[in-house]
């Protein structure tokens, strides 16, 4: 028996035959929404059904009949070889009817391939090797199929290959690398860039004569970089350069150049473009990508970026900005948190850029329920694409999945692409990003519409609650500022979600999304306030949440003085279950913001503005800032974020608050506070939005 995973697979008793498989497919092609354009459906890989990528060459297994397949198992050691007899129908996966040298028919259905690649939707006619295929039940009984989920384990045979079995053999479809040639330029006017790409291949192989080969590896790169396959682009333009002098060897390093950019390779781009210049001083398209490629340098260099200008580009469609990453104040080292983290190169100023750095991964959907598998298949397909890529994505924190230690390697001319861990490596990495942060503190801004993405150098941080940096979006660049003074070799945090305001339930939310438990001081303070009490603490929070409405008042709103009068005395409660031995001076008191955000509200709109400032005031302080309670002591809330110690956190409230202290104090005739305090809130506002920003996008 084939099968080597579990002892109750069986080879099944009865299978459709060649023509029930090929007449059920035929009805299924029909039906196919023939829309081009229309979004193709991902298949998100299911964690509990995780089995790992092949990474042995198909050269070292042993060839099985279809025959041998067996049901739910794994063929480790095995592999097959097959013509697609069908047109693909292309869903989720491009599933085609396929056959082995003896006759055998199957379905094949093939996930996660790149569109770049012949095998998003095999063509009739093809023979593939499959890699220790996965067999399967597909619903019905005598329903099968072979599912392909790692793409690296499909790979398209060369007509010529001689592993391919006699039976199964075309012979090249084309005579000559002339023919071959010619085919990939058909392709490429049809914009067929796979085929076009396959054809220039088979050109490739079909001579050994280099001032053949020279302008199709010319064409090859101008193809690929269509594709988005940089490192192909760049190895073929470089290789064009061996066919002896050449006519146009700017192009070569033009090319490669542009493809050292798109892998946002700036260094080896300028490099690459300077040689081009050289070459052909008066190309405009050479002088316009070496400007912009040395605009690049200088943003990685000094961090100085037109935020507003960029803000102001982008559009639904566009969101990928053309900008570099400045990262020189960080760097990567091992954490006594876990695992590696990044720390301070050198001493950062409260509100200072700690990095600015643009998205390594992230697709252009913002809807929160495509969000996720979208960002997965763009990593898998360039993954695929670009197998330098490997190096930092693969190289990300992923969970507990095993990794075989192969992942990124080339097999049989293809990555290995393990989806597993792709996913398990995604789910512990990804940030949620609004299309721009400043724009999703507006009120009237739907909630929820983020994108997902990677951001590889950001995926070193830990997680602390109380941490000393904040991130914030601007299309797919990610800033992050320094929330309080930070020394140089200090680890940096950040706050991976909101935090919840009760240490248990954060800490469930970790542990079940990332899977730690936070040793950051204020959990591990909390953790020390016994069970008892912190479930009163969560009963008296439900119990003035409750009277709240779980609403703050709105503008002009008008509570009334009893329900106000209420809320006080719960909050009072409530405060009164913080023990004195726990909740030392400067603790936050993360469960007594709603209450008090709540209280300056209704105040507010009562006009009782000494009320308002002795909410906002214990608003702050419970997030961690000092603040004097005695109005005789002289406060300057501008020098909060830096003299509060390392115990505070920073939200949108702490903005607010400072704003609705601005305009009670104003009130109360106290212009200088007043003044003190808009300047504090621009600072928060400037952390939480990434630049500075005018506070009253909080009213829109
Ligand atoms: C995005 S990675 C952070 C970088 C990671 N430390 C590394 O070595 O690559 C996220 C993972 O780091 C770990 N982690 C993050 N913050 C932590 C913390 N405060 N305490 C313990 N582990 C933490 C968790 O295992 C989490 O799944």
């Amino acid at each position: 028996m084939a099968a080597t995973k579990e002892a109750s697979v069986a080879v099944p008793r009865r299978r459709p035959t060649k023509e029930d498989l090929i007449s059920t497919h035929k009805t299924h092609l029909d039906k196919q929404d023939r829309s081009p354009d229309a979004p193709r459906p991902v298949k998100q890989p299911i964690m509990s059904e995780a089995y790992p990528a092949s990474t042995r060459s198909i050269r070292e297994l042993e060839i099985i009949p279809l025959s041998d397949l067996c049901v739910e198992a794994h063929h480790r050691g095995k592999g097959i070889i097959v013509k697609a007899i069908s047109p693909p129908y292309v869903g989720a996966g491009a599933v085609s009817i396929v056959e082995d040298q003896f006759g055998n028919a199957e379905r094949l259905a093939i996930y996660n391939q790149p569109d770049s690649s012949i095998l998003s939707a095999v063509p009739e006619g093809c023979v593939v090797a499959v890699k220790e295929p996965y067999y399967k039940k597909n619903g019905s009984e005598n329903d099968f199929m072979i599912c392909v989920d790692h793409p690296s384990d499909v790979i398209l045979l060369r007509f010529t290959d001689p592993i391919i079995p006699e039976p199964l053999r075309l012979g090249p479809l084309l005579k000559t690398a002339e023919d071959w040639k010619k085919a990939g330029d058909t392709a490429f006017i049809e914009k067929d860039f796979p085929t076009a790409v396959f054809c220039y291949t088979e050109a490739l192989e079909s001579s050994s004569d280099p001032t053949f080969q020279s302008p199709i590896y010319t064409k090859r790169a101008g193809t690929n970089l269509v594709l988005g396959r940089y490192d192909d682009a760049k190895a073929d333009a470089l290789a064009s350069l061996a066919g002896g002098p050449q006519q146009h060897e700017w192009k070569a390093y033009y090319n490669a150049g542009r493809a050292a950019y798109g892998l946002c390779d700036y260094r080896t781009s300028h490099s690459l473009l300077s040689k081009a210049l050289a070459l052909n001083q008066s190309h405009s398209g050479i002088q316009r990508e070496h400007a912009r490629c040395e605009a690049r340098l200088h943003e990685e260099e000094t961090g100085n970026y037109d935020f507003p200008a960029m803000l102001a580009s982008l559009t639904a469609q566009s969101v990928h900005l053309d900008r570099g990453s400045f990262l020189r104040n960080t760097r990567v080292a091992d954490s006594a948190h876990h695992g590696r983290g990044l720390f301070a190169a050198r001493d950062l100023a409260a509100g200072e850029i700690i990095f600015v750095e643009k998205a390594t991964l992230m697709p252009n959907q913002y809807d929160p329920g495509r969000a996720s598998a979208a960002l997965y298949a763009l990593t898998v397909r360039q993954l695929c694409d670009n197998p330098s890529l490997a190096e930092p994505v693969l190289g990300m924190y992923g969970g507990e999945y095993a990794r075989s230690g192969m992942e990124g390697m080339i097999v049989d001319g293809v990555p290995v692409v393990d989806v597993f861990l792709v996913e398990s490596i995604r789910t512990k990495n990804c940030f949620s990003s609004p299309r721009s942060t400043v724009e999703d503190t507006k009120p009237s801004m739907p909630s929820g519409r983020q994108a997902k993405g990677l951001w590889v150098h950001a995926a070193a941080m830990n997680h602390g609650c109380v941490a000393n940096s904040m991130r914030s979006f601007v299309g797919d660049m990610l800033i992050s500022r320094a929330t309080r003074d930070i020394k140089e070799g200090e680890e940096i945090f950040q706050q991976y979600v909101p935090v919840k305001s009760l240490v248990d339930a954060r800490n469930r939310q970790y542990l079940e999304g990332w899977g730690f438990e936070c040793g950051c001081k204020l959990c591990v303070t909390e953790r020390r306030s016994p069970e008892a009490n912190l479930a009163k603490r969560k009963e008296a929070l439900m119990a003035v949440e409750k009277v709240c409405n779980k609403k703050l008042p709105g503008k002009g709103d008008l509570v009334p003085d009893a329900t106000i009068r209420n809320v006080e005395r719960l909050t009072k409660q409530l405060e009164d279950l913080h023990e004195a031995d726990v909740y030392a001076e400067g603790l936050p008191k993360l469960t007594l913001i709603y209450p008090c955000n709540w209280l300056v509200g209704a105040h507010k709109g009562r006009k009782n503005h000494a009320k308002v400032i002795r909410y906002a005031k214990k608003v702050l302080r419970c997030f961690g800032f000092i603040v004097p309670e005695d109005k005789g002591v002289e406060w300057d809330p501008r020098k909060m974020y830096s003299s509060s110690g390392d115990m505070t956190l920073m939200t949108v409230h702490v903005v607010v608050a400072l704003r609705r202290l601005a305009e009670a104090y104003e009130a109360l005739g106290e212009g200088d506070m007043a003044k003190k305090c808009v300047e504090a809130a621009k600072f928060g506002y400037m952390l939480v939005t990434g630049f500075e920003n005018d506070l009253s996008m909080l009213d829109r």
